[in-house]
């Protein structure tokens, strides 16, 4: 596997100072702008912006400029390795590439490049339900790599149980459940350009290579996508679903099960005691309830509360290896990365996601030494100070 640590940081920072390795950009933060010289205006409308005036979204990256990392010195850190293990699936770093939908948005090989980038890297890659890539397509672009699947859970039960058939047949292990997106939040972006990706057909192709969503429509998707994605529209929103409709999930599902999109520790809590093995502590990157609270500033209760008896992961607002150091400090295993490896698809395509991962692994792996820490064990609330 991968080795993220001391010798492949040196390696790579100096290729890229060499010029070896075509540096899209090292500036991270950076990324976004870069990404918006490229993308077509109807991609970028969509990724970029989140819900509402972009409250929630903006409050996800300034929460981590509230937690400092208090470095410690002379302690020897010479060999240090990122590789971890996340409810049994070996990564070759605590960052995962989280589930994204639509992504030939942003490059035309879409999901299979962001499969290719994670197997080559060691990394996992959560496939979205919302692809334009089907599963079975992205499982085999992971080749031997590790497989999680996103659900989206339809509110057509005969469709669910086709797609975690069919997840299960593609050699998909874990089961990320996103339970905060039952409605699309409110984008006015989206609204105001009178364009979703999925009503033109695109990112629906997990539904359009289904036998139960197909036999519903009157005609192929390929004669009328505009009919295939109306149909998608009706089977998506799920607002009827609780608490109580996973007991059928967990009797179907015999791998790992983790919920996306927890924000509360009483919800935490309720997840352990519905049996899942894991969460995500995320609100969507912003996209769902503007004015919601920023996703780190609920990590550290949840993490007290649930942390032994659950798997505790993170997403929203992570851009830069130190801020994958202090979600792992507050309490989270490993974190999910969204909008800034979709940039690097947009600009590179498969060598533009493996080089933000890279250069996003580099900046841990020199932040983690800087701080004084030689491995992701020596992590916890004693790294980091709240300013
Ligand atoms: C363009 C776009 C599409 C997304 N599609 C999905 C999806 O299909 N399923 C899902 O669970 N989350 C989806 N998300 C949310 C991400 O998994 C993740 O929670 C979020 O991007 C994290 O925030 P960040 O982008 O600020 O890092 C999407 C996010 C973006 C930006
Ligand atoms: O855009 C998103 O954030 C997302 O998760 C989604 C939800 C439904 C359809 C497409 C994407």
């Amino acid at each position: 596997m991968t080795h993220f640590g001391d010798h492949q940081t040196a390696i790579y920072a100096q290729g890229m100072f060499l010029g070896q390795i075509p540096a899209i950009t090292t500036d991270l933060a950076g990324l976004e702008a870069r990404a918006a010289e490229v993308l077509e205006p109807a991609a970028l409308g969509y990724v970029v912006p989140s819900a509402g005036g972009g409250s929630t979204a903006r409050a996800n990256v300034a929460a981590f400029e509230r937690w400092r990392i208090v470095p410690r010195m002379l302690r020897d850190h010479a060999r240090r390795d990122l590789a971890t293990t996340v409810l049994g699936t070996s990564m070759a770093a605590p960052v995962l590439l989280g589930p994204v939908g639509v992504q030939t948005l942003a490059h035309p090989d879409g999901e299979l490049a962001s499969a290719r980038a994670a197997t080559a890297l060691g990394l996992t890659n959560v496939h979205s339900t919302q692809a334009s890539h089907s599963l079975e397509e992205a499982a085999g672009a992971s080749g031997d790599g590790s497989r999680w699947y996103q659900l989206y859970w339809p509110s057509d039960p005969e469709l669910c149980e086709s797609f975690l058939d069919r997840a299960h047949r593609g050699g998909y292990t874990h089961l990320v459940v996103t339970v905060d997106t039952t409605l699309l939040g409110w984008r006015p972006a989206d609204l105001d350009r009178g364009y979703l990706p999925f009503l033109a057909g695109e990112g629906i192709a997990n539904y359009t290579s289904d036998p139960v969503f197909t036999r519903r429509l009157e005609r192929p998707a390929s004669e009328d996508p505009g009919a295939a994605g109306l149909a998608f529209a009706s089977v998506f929103p799920h607002p009827g679903l609780s608490w109580d409709r996973l007991a059928w999930l967990r009797e179907r599902w015999a791998g790992p099960i983790v919920l996306k999109g927890i924000q509360h520790v009483d919800d935490a809590r309720l997840a352990r005691d519905h049996g899942m093995d894991g969460i995500v502590v995320s609100n969507h990157g912003g996209r769902q309830v503007d004015g919601a609270v920023a996703s780190l500033d609920t990590l550290p209760a949840i993490a007290e509360a649930v942390g032994s008896d659950l798997c505790v992961l993170f997403d929203s607002g992570v851009r830069s290896g130190p801020d994958v150091l202090k979600a792992l400090a507050l309490g989270a295993e490993a974190v999910l990365l969204g909008r800034p490896y979709l940039y690097g698809l947009a600009l590179g395509g498969q060598a533009g996601v493996e080089h933000v991962l890279r250069s996003l692994l580099a900046e841990l792996d020199l932040t983690l030494a800087g701080a004084g820490w030689s491995s992701l064990a020596d992590l916890g609330p004693h790294c980091v100070v709240r300013a």
